[in-house]
């Protein structure tokens, strides 16, 4: 929970417009990555406020149990939702803390519309939650969460990354697009 002298979130002027699509902040992420074959390939849209929208179809690649969607995988497509956040409060931060709530289940060939919006910001903190509906924007509820990010600087990347990838995204900037949007020169 926030402390209480935490502040609502503030939109930054230079967010993308509300019904912008996002694109993946990263081609090989897991989450939202369009050359990463074995990615869930998350399209986000940015929405009103600090809120985001966003889509995943369940594959047959992310099942658990026969037909039905693996909770690591329904945890991962809602982490990535509130990662996106980030691209709002133009600032970079990683998932400290996420607590899922799986209401109920996922069966494959799902679209899970997913929605998260930002409820506080405490210094470094960032406080968000996420929810997943089944079929449709008003569909019934799926998967809920609560995340702690954490704003961290560019070297937790280029400090902790492998080196040959982070040596792949200085090479060719555009295989990450917030090293473009926040001018990060590492
Ligand atoms: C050429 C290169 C260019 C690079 C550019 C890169 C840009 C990339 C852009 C965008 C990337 C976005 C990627 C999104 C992907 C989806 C999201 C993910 O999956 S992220 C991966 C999973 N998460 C991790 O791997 C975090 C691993 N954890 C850590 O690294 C640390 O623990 C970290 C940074 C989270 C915090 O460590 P501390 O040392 O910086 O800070 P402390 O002091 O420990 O915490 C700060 C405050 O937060 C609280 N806190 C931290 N963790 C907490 C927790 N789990 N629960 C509750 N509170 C927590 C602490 O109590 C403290 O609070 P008080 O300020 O004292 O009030």
């Amino acid at each position: 929970m926030p402390p209480p002298d935490a502040r609502p979130p503030v939109r930054h002027p230079d967010a993308p417009e509300p019904g912008t699509l996002l694109g993946a902040h990263y081609d090989q992420c897991f989450g939202c990555g369009h050359e990463q074959p074995h990615g869930l390939r998350l399209d986000a849209t940015a929405g009103e406020g600090v809120s985001i929208t966003a889509e995943f179809t369940v594959q047959p690649a992310h099942q658990g149990a026969p037909g039905l969607a693996h909770g690591g995988v329904l945890a991962t497509a809602l982490d990535e939702t509130l990662g996106s956040l980030c691209w709002l409060l133009q600032t970079i931060a990683v998932t400290g803390r996420l607590e899922t709530d799986f209401v109920r289940p996922v069966p494959v060939g799902t679209v899970l519309h997913l929605s998260a919006r930002c409820t506080a910001v405490h210094g470094r903190k960032i406080f968000s939650s996420a929810v997943g509906r089944i079929g449709s924007p008003d569909g019934p509820v799926a998967v809920r969460a609560d995340a702690l990010f954490i704003e961290v600087p560019v070297a937790h990347f280029t400090d902790n990354g492998r080196d040959e990838d982070i040596k792949a995204v200085m090479e060719n900037p555009d295989r990450m697009k917030v090293t473009r949007a926040f001018e990060v020169n590492p």
